[in-house]
Formats: structure tokens, C-alpha cells, sequence
């Protein structure tokens, strides 16, 4: 395995990745240079400089695209996912240095710092120019109430400020330990005297701050935008700015980055840094070795920790839920190797323990098993829920409360244009995976090796017909189980058979008179 690291990133993570793997370090490299080169890479990692465009990703083999920090707005999401190739960040390591850079910024503001630097060394000592304003007793919006945002909250009650905050996605329980009131956006934009940003950038957040917004402020108001670029419409700024209905502005984050070309840079009440945000040495030594760990985990096929286009299971459930995940893969791969026709709906029914459970993973692992047989693009945990939506296929997730312990079995109900079936999977002690029943036929099968299935009239002599004609080609059964709905009625067989089963006997088995149908599954 190669791993490509194509911007700065600290040593320590190139460390833990060249413990494991052969690592590259090419940095600075044009789109059609990393495209040339990335084919022989099985991950990337990068900070915000690499644009990772869907043209890297078209030809390349990558299974893991690692992010050294939280934005991921510099990654192609869709066409990774679509590709079913897994990005992973590092959320957590930056949250600090961020929070304290936008604190910095905000006293920078406030006292006007920068622009006192910069007149006292030009030898001019104007100490009327620089007169500032206190934080304590003034009001900051916050708009985001994610990690960074929780973060800059605590730090400026520490400095007497009264928080409000906008967040239409926080949880409660987040910020109930915090002394800030929740608000509607207006609310903030109108009786804040300084807003600070720390949302991501989304079509939702793209210029949610525009001429419009900033007619509401407060005149006189100070903004600062430690988050992304985009967030706030910089032609409008400027604008706000020149004008005096912003006094202040500190932007660590710009729509194009660098800046250079920008009139913003030019205006003296202006504060900028060239995306500082993270930079600490605390903050880069963190999120490289978070990403480094995350990306030698999907490298190895294990649980990472910080998925980005992935379902996230605690590492405290994924221990339960992992046999499940393997049986729902076997369950769909076993349904569409059974039956044809489109399918236009995949349920899934929890019950038993398993009900308790973020099955999500589960139902996903179920929907690559099914649409493994039937795609040209190999589906993963990744993109099988993108490909089963390109598709058409509906999923649905069902849980049935059942008594406390009852043992987690979960069924996989198909509709096509041929009608409904279903297989029920459960998983037992050490675990041990068994199919227990194809539609309404009661069983109990190893998902594992070949097995023939068949589908005939309960009649004398039918099991007899199949097991001579397997010995005769020097086949050998490795067990038998039978089901049926009715004495005489429709009835199944499944056959464990130790040797593959040529199309040729197939087709003889499926000659036997009462034969309707004979498959041969394999895992
Ligand atoms: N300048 C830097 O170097 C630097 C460093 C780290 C992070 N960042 C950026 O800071 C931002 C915040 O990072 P984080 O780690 O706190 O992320 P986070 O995911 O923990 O928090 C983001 C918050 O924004 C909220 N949100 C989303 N859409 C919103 C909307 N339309 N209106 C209001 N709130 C909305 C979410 O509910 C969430 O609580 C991101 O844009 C990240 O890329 C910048
Ligand atoms: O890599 C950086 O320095 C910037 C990172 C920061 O913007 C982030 O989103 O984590």
C-alpha cells in the first residue's frame, strides 16, 4: 500500500503512516500533475491547500482520502462518495487553536492592534488614532454552535461578554452548560456589537451574510470570520466597511485563498491572517496524528473514528454490531444471487437486541451485499446507499420491540417488479452467523462456502434425485436441510456441497420432474 501526503502536514503523522506503509510526501503539486501520479496511491492526505477534484478521483485506486483538520470543503464529497472512496478529518485537534485565534482576533479588533503595530513602526507615536473599545458588558453572536463555536462562547463569558447565539441544529444538551441564549439569526444580527462566525460552508451558509444582513446590524458593529470563506459576501463587506456600518473586520479565511488580488486587504480597518486559524504547533501535531491513525485504520479494513461520507458507530458498539454488519453484506449478496427482477424497495427489520443498536451500518452493509451482484462499480460501506438511491431503491429501516434479550435477528424484505421476498439472518453465540429463513420457509444455514438451493414440490424422491445425481459428479454434500409450507406442498432444500457445482448439473437438477427452481449460492 502507498500513501500520497500532498500538503504540509507535521512529522509525527507521517511517523505513524511510515510505520505501516510507504509514504510520499509531494507537495504543491497542479491538479494534472496529481492526477498523472495518483494512480499508483491507495491514500491521499491533505490539509486545505490540495483541491481534491473529482478528476484526481476518476482514475485513481484511492480507498482512503485523509483530511489533517475539519473543513473537508476543499475535498469533492460527492464524487469521492460516488467512487466509494472513504474521507476521514481530524475534528477535534484544531478546535482550541481555532477558538484562540478567533479570541485574538477579536482584541485585535477591539484595541485595534494591528494598525497601532504598524503606524509605531513607522516612528509614529498617534495614540488618539488608536483609542479601543472594552469587551466586558458588550454582546458577541456566535453563529455556529459547533466545537469552535462552544469553544469561543466559554472564552469570552471568561472575558465578561454576553453570548447569543444561532444555531438551528444544536442539540440542547450541548450549550445547557453554557451561559449563552439561543436566538433566531435576525435576532443576532440586529443586538450584537461584534459576530463571529464558525459555521462550515454549505449552499445554506454561502453569503448568509450579505447587504441585506448588514443593514440590520448594529452601526458601528465588528465581525470576525475565522471559519470559511463564502460564509460572508465579501464585495458587501466591503461595502459595509468603506461605508463605516461595519467599524471593524478580521477575516482569517477568504473566498479565494490567497487573497492577493482582494480591495479588502486595502482597507485599514481590516484585520486579516492567512488562514492561521490551526496553525499551532499543538494543532498541526494533533489533527496529522488523528489522521494519520484514521487513515491506516481504512487501509486495514478496520473502524475509523472520523468518517466524513461514512455512517460513524462508537467503537463501543461496533464490537456488537460488526457480526451483524458481516451477515446483513452475506444476506443481500445471498437475495440477489437467488432471485432477480428490479428492485425498488429494501426493508430492514431489527428485532431482539439489535433493535437497541445504530443499526445504520447494518443496513448499509445489506444493501452492498445486494447490489454487489448486480453492479459494475464494486459497492462499499461508502457509496452503496449513493448507488442504491441512484438506482431508484428505497431503504427502509424498521425496529420491533421485543423483549429485553431476545436474540438480534434482522430481515431483509425486497420488492421488485416480481414480487416480495425475504431472508432473515441472525447471529449466535461467538459470532456465528446463520441465515434462518427464505421467505416463509423456516431454515438454518452457514452463510459460508457453496450452497444449493431448490425450490420443488414436497414429494418422494425428489431429495434422493439430487444427492445421486451430485455423487454421481463426485460432489459432496456437507449437509442437508429442508423446509416446506404444506405436506406435499412448496418446498426447499439447501444443500452445502463441499465442490463447485458445474452450470451443467445445474441445469440437470433442474430438469428432475417437481424441480422448479435450483441455485447455486456462493459465499
Ligand atoms: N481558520 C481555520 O484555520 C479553521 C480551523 C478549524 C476549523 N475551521 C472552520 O471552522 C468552522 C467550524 O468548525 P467546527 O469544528 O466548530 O465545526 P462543527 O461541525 O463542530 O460546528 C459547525 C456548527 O455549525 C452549525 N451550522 C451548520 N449550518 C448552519 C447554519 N446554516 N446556520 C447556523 N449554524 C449552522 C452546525 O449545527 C454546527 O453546530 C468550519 O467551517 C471549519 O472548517 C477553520
Ligand atoms: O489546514 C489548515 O491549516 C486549515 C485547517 C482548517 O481550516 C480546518 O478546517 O481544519
Amino acid at each position: 500500500m502507498k500513501i500520497l501526503v500532498s500538503d504540509d502536514i507535521a512529522q509525527e503523522g507521517i511517523d505513524i503512516l511510515n510505520q505501516e506503509y510507504q509514504v510520499d510526501v509531494k507537495t504543491k503539486l497542479s491538479e494534472d500533475e496529481l492526477v498523472e501520479i495518483i494512480g499508483s496511491y491507495d491514500a491521499l492526505v491533505v490539509r486545505s491547500a490540495t483541491k481534491v477534484t473529482a478528476k484526481i478521483m476518476e482514475n485513481s485506486n484511492l480507498k482512503v482520502i485523509g483530511r489533517a483538520g475539519v473543513g473537508v470543503d476543499n475535498i469533492d464529497l460527492e464524487a469521492a462518495t460516488k467512487k466509494g472512496i472513504l474521507v476521514v478529518n481530524a475534528p477535534e485537534g484544531n478546535t482550541t487553536a481555532a477558538s484562540e485565534h478567533t479570541i485574538a482576533l477579536l482584541m485585535a479588533l477591539a484595541r485595534n492592534i494591528p494598525e497601532a503595530v504598524r503606524s509605531l513602526k513607522n516612528k509614529v507615536w498617534d495614540r488618539k488614532r488608536f483609542m479601543g473599545i472594552e469587551l466586558n458588558g458588550k454582546t458577541l453572536g456566535v453563529v455556529g454552535l459547533g466545537r469552535i463555536g462552544r469553544e469561543v462562547a466559554k472564552k469570552a463569558i471568561g472575558l465578561g461578554m454576553n453570548i447569543l447565539a444561532y444555531d438551528p441544529y444544536i442539540i440542547k444538551q450541548q450549550v445547557e452548560n453554557i451561559d449563552i441564549k439561543v436566538v433566531d439569526l435576525d435576532s443576532v444580527l440586529k443586538e450584537a456589537d461584534f459576530i463571529t462566525f464558525h459555521v462550515p460552508l454549505t449552499k445554506s451558509t454561502y453569503h448568509m451574510v450579505g447587504e441585506k444582513e448588514f443593514s440590520m446590524m448594529k452601526d458601528g458593529v465588528m465581525l470576525i470570520n475565522c471559519a470559511r470563506g463564502g460564509i460572508i459576501d465579501e464585495e458587501a463587506l466591503y461595502e459595509a466597511l468603506k461605508s463605516g456600518k461595519v467599524a471593524g473586520c478580521a477575516l482569517d479565511v477568504f473566498e479565494k485563498e490567497p487573497p492577493l488580488e482582494s480591495p479588502l486587504l486595502d482597507l485599514p480597518n481590516l484585520i486579516a491572517t492567512p488562514h492561521l486559524g490551526a496553525s499551532t504547533q499543538e494543532a498541526q501535531v494533533s489533527v496529522a496524528v488523528d489522521v494519520a491513525k484514521d487513515v491506516i485504520r481504512a487501509l486495514k479494513g478496520e473502524m475509523v473514528k472520523n468518517p466524513v461520507n461514512m455512517v460513524h458507530i462508537r467503537p463501543e458498539e461496533y464490537s456488537e454490531i460488526r457480526p451483524f454488519v458481516d451477515l446483513a453484506e452475506k444476506m443481500g449478496s445471498f437475495y440477489t444471487q437467488l432471485r432477480n427482477g428490479r428492485i425498488s424497495e429494501v426493508e430492514m427489520i431489527y428485532t431482539g437486541k439489535i433493535e437497541r443498536m445504530d443499526v445504520k451500518m447494518i443496513t448499509t452493509a445489506g444493501i452492498k451485499g445486494i447490489l454487489s451482484n448486480i453492479l459494475q462499480t464494486p459497492a462499499n460501506l461508502v457509496n452503496a446507499p449513493f448507488l442504491a438511491r441512484e438506482r431508484g431503491i428505497k431503504i427502509i429501516e424498521k425496529k420491533i420491540n421485543q423483549e429485553q434479550d431476545a436474540p438480534g435477528v434482522v430481515t431483509m424484505k425486497v420488492t421488485t417488479d416480481k414480487g416480495v421476498g425475504s431472508v432473515t439472518g441472525t447471529v449466535q453465540a461467538n459470532a456465528d452467523e446463520r441465515i434462518v429463513a427464505v421467505d416463509e420457509y423456516k431454515i438454518d444455514l452457514i452463510p459460508r462456502g457453496n450452497i444449493l438451493l431448490t425450490f420443488h414440490r414436497d414429494r418422494p424422491g425428489i431429495v434422493g434425485k439430487v444427492g445421486t445425481l451430485l455423487g454421481k459428479n463426485d460432489i459432496n454434500i456437507a449437509y442437508m436441510q429442508l423446509g416446506r409450507k404444506s405436506y406435499r406442498g412448496e418446498a426447499l432444500m439447501a444443500l452445502g456441497v463441499d465442490e463447485n457445482l458445474p452450470d451443467d448439473i445445474l441445469s440437470e437438477i433442474r430438469k428432475i420432474d417437481g424441480m422448479e427452481n435450483a441455485v447455486l449460492i456462493k459465499f
